[in-house]
């Protein structure tokens, strides 16, 4: 399998705090990679490294081949590296649908400005979108809430809304950060489908999470992180056994390692 994304010898420093210190792995195409460790292990710095959200002290990243880091974040989602959207960048008082549609001017040759203003290119593109907008929410299961207004979803379908926009921007890596975070089971488990659904298209997928029974079951390969540093890379189970990554989280108040 060939290699999308590429992160050497990434440092990240906070004054005298490195909270990302000398990472390096690869995120295969079509992977699911998950990132996990303690609390402030580094994972949230590392993702806003990847996502150029934060310049790195030292190393790089690379997109199939192309060095990303130091973009701009809005160019680096350009470039196919993207996270997805947190809930507040949704627009609350439009419907499902509408968000969609916006999020794909992203990469749109009209402005948004277009999209409001209702010029000739914006509206071809507004057709093209709309088509694509619904393609989207049927593979994430939304289709029966395009006209809902986005602020009466539960949490969970917020969420999915979140990554619809994402998708909509068309990724060659999407960036899920806690993508379960206070989800109740049945949500989890609709969650684990939905990322695996993605990854059938053909996504490549990188995610932060907390919850180890999800992580386990959705990931093909996990990069764990302590104190900033990779310290066991491998499969679920190769995880689950590993030495380094039971001490790591013995001693933390994080959930267990799902053993
Ligand atoms: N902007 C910042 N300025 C200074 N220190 C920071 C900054 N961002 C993160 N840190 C520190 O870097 C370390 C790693 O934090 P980070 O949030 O990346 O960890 P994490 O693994 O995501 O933690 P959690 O699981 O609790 O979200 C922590 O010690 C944190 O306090």
């Amino acid at each position: 399998m060939a290699e999308m994304l590429e992160v050497s010898g990434i440092t990240k420093r906070f004054g005298g705090l490195v909270a990302v210190n000398n990472v390096s792995f690869s995120v295969r195409e079509k992977e699911i990679l998950s990132v996990i460790g303690p609390n402030g292990a580094g994972k949230s710095t590392l993702f806003k490294l990847i996502s150029s959200f934060l310049r790195p002290t030292t190393g790089e990243v690379r997109l199939k081949g192309e060095r990303i880091s130091g973009l701009a974040p809005h160019i680096a989602a350009r470039k196919g590296v993207v996270r997805t959207f947190q809930e507040t960048t949704i627009f609350k008082n439009m419907s499902v649908r509408d968000n969609v549609i916006i999020a794909h001017h992203l990469r749109s040759k009209a402005s948004l400005f277009g999209f409001f203003l209702g010029t000739g290119t914006a509206k071809e593109d507004e057709a093209a979108f709309g088509q694509s907008a619904d393609e989207i929410l049927a593979l994430l299961g939304l289709s029966s809430l395009a006209h809902e207004i986005a602020r009466n979803l539960p949490h969970g379908h917020l969420r999915a809304l979140g990554i619809a926009i994402g998708l909509a921007t068309n990724p060659s890596i999407l960036l899920l950060d806690e993508p379960f975070a206070g989800m109740n089971h049945d949500e989890t488990m609709r969650m684990v489908e939905m990322v695996r659904r993605l990854r059938e298209r053909g996504l490549t997928i990188l995610l932060v999470e907390h919850d180890m029974p999800a992580v386990m079951k959705i990931s093909d390969r996990l990069v764990v992180l302590n104190f900033g540093q990779k310290i066991a890379e491998g499969t679920p189970a190769e995880i689950q056994a590993n030495e380094k990554v039971i001490e790591a989280y013995l001693g933390s108040e994080d959930e267990a390692i799902g053993l």
